[in-house]
């Protein structure tokens, strides 16, 4: 298996590279890798995330780039690995945070892709919309909002006075305040009646639930490109389900059970996707107001608004698998080819620990 020099298309197919075989865990091959390299990226990830990130073909396409990716040992010193010119994550620990933040100090050339600041954000269902309610989308002429939403920090007692001085409209969609990368933090239901209300789990957030004809628009926001997928999601909820509901139901994680719906034959009212033009003002907005370059959003538009979409929630740095099936590949590789582009060419304003 050849580590450097360009590789012939059939074995672009066929390869078979082992990720740890560019990286500093075998130092020679590493370590040339990364000299012979025009760009050297160091990784935090989860196992998870480097088997669905670090794919042959994404490795093979970045080193015919002169662009290596590098596993970041978090048991020692930052300074003392690399040197990188980027770093990309997906850790939210504070330890991590305070080792990154302390490197780029020092080393405040190297881009860090993205700014742990700027990712805890995402990593709370209060924070993640706040920016969409000052978005300055006046020369559209759709709306974009966030559906009307409580937090519950504790006392699930509170919970049927609280949404009922907050005028809040059932059913509402009971989500864990807190999202952390773990399956809980995906745990939703449903709850059709205020006395069901105080059997939820708080900390959480209750969001009044939007009709969107069970389509779902995923956006990946990936530097200044942009990829939108349509996903079956949650089905309508009718009056006569109001009536004859009561207790709160669990929700399965839909975004991974749910299947695509971009061959699906649907009512063109409900599967139009969303104007072009909106998305990329959407995602230069919220680029600019997250300081974040590799998020996507999930976003409904209300059944019967045609013009009205919401924002229900905001992901940093999720996989490619969804983004469409036909062109995955290329997508998904162009993709993640651009999260390293992104790393180096895509100015941000500076968001604390900006990554230049
Ligand atoms: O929250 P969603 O909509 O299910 O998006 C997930 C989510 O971002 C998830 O990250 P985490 O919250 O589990 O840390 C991503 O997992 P990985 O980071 O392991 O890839 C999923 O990729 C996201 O799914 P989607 O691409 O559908 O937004
Ligand atoms: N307010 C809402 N109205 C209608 N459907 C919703 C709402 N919030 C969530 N959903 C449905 O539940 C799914 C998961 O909700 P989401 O907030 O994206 O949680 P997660 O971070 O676990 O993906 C969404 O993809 C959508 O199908
Ligand atoms: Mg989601
Ligand atoms: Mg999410």
């Amino acid at each position: 298996m050849r580590l450097h020099g360009d590789v012939s298309d059939d074995e672009e197919e066929g390869a078979v590279m082992d990720p740890a075989l560019l990286s500093s865990s075998s130092p020679p091959a590493g370590a040339a890798a990364a000299a012979a390299s025009r760009l050297v990226v160091g990784y935090a990830l989860t196992k998870k995330k480097v088997k669905s990130f670090l794919q042959p073909k994404l490795l093979l396409l970045a080193r015919k780039k002169g662009i290596s990716f590098i596993p970041i040992d978090e048991t020692r010193p930052l300074s003392e690995q690399g040197p990188f010119d980027i770093i990309l994550h997906k850790k939210t620990s504070k330890e991590w945070q305070r080792f990154l933040e302390d490197y780029h100090e020092v080393h405040p050339e190297v881009t860090v892709l993205d700014p742990p600041n700027a990712i805890e954000h995402l990593n709370n269902r209060q924070s993640m919309l706040e920016e969409v309610a000052d978005l300055n989308l006046s020369s559209f002429y759709e709306e974009v909002c966030t559906p009307r939403q409580l937090v519950i920090m504790k006392d699930p007692s509170s919970i049927p006075t609280a949404v009922a001085m907050a005028g809040l409209t059932l059913p509402l969609v009971a989500k864990p305040l807190v999202v952390d990368g773990t399956s809980k933090s995906h745990e939703l239901s449903l709850a059709y009646d205020e006395a069901s209300l105080p059997m939820l789990d708080p900390p959480l957030v209750l969001q009044e639930f939007v009709n969107h004809g069970g389509i779902l628009f995923k956006v990946y926001i990936i530097g200044e490109a942009i990829q939108v997928v349509r996903r079956f999601s949650l089905p309508d909820v009718n009056t006569y389900d109001l009536l004859n509901n009561v207790g709160i139901y669990r929700l399965p994680r839909v975004s991974c059970a749910a299947a695509s719906a971009d061959h699906a034959d649907l009512d063109p009212r409900i599967a139009e996707l969303p104007p072009r033009p909106l998305l990329e003002k959407l995602g230069r907005e919220l680029r600019g107001r997250l300081g974040l370059r590799l998020f996507n959003i999930d976003m409904i538009r209300e059944l019967g608004a045609n013009d009205r979409y919401y924002i229900i929630d905001i992901n940093y740095f999720p996989a490619e698998g969804k983004i469409n099936v036909s062109s995955r590949h290329i997508s998904a590789r162009v993709g993640q080819f651009n999260i390293v582009q992104v790393g180096v060419s895509s100015p941000l304003p500076k968001v604390g620990l900006a990554g230049g």
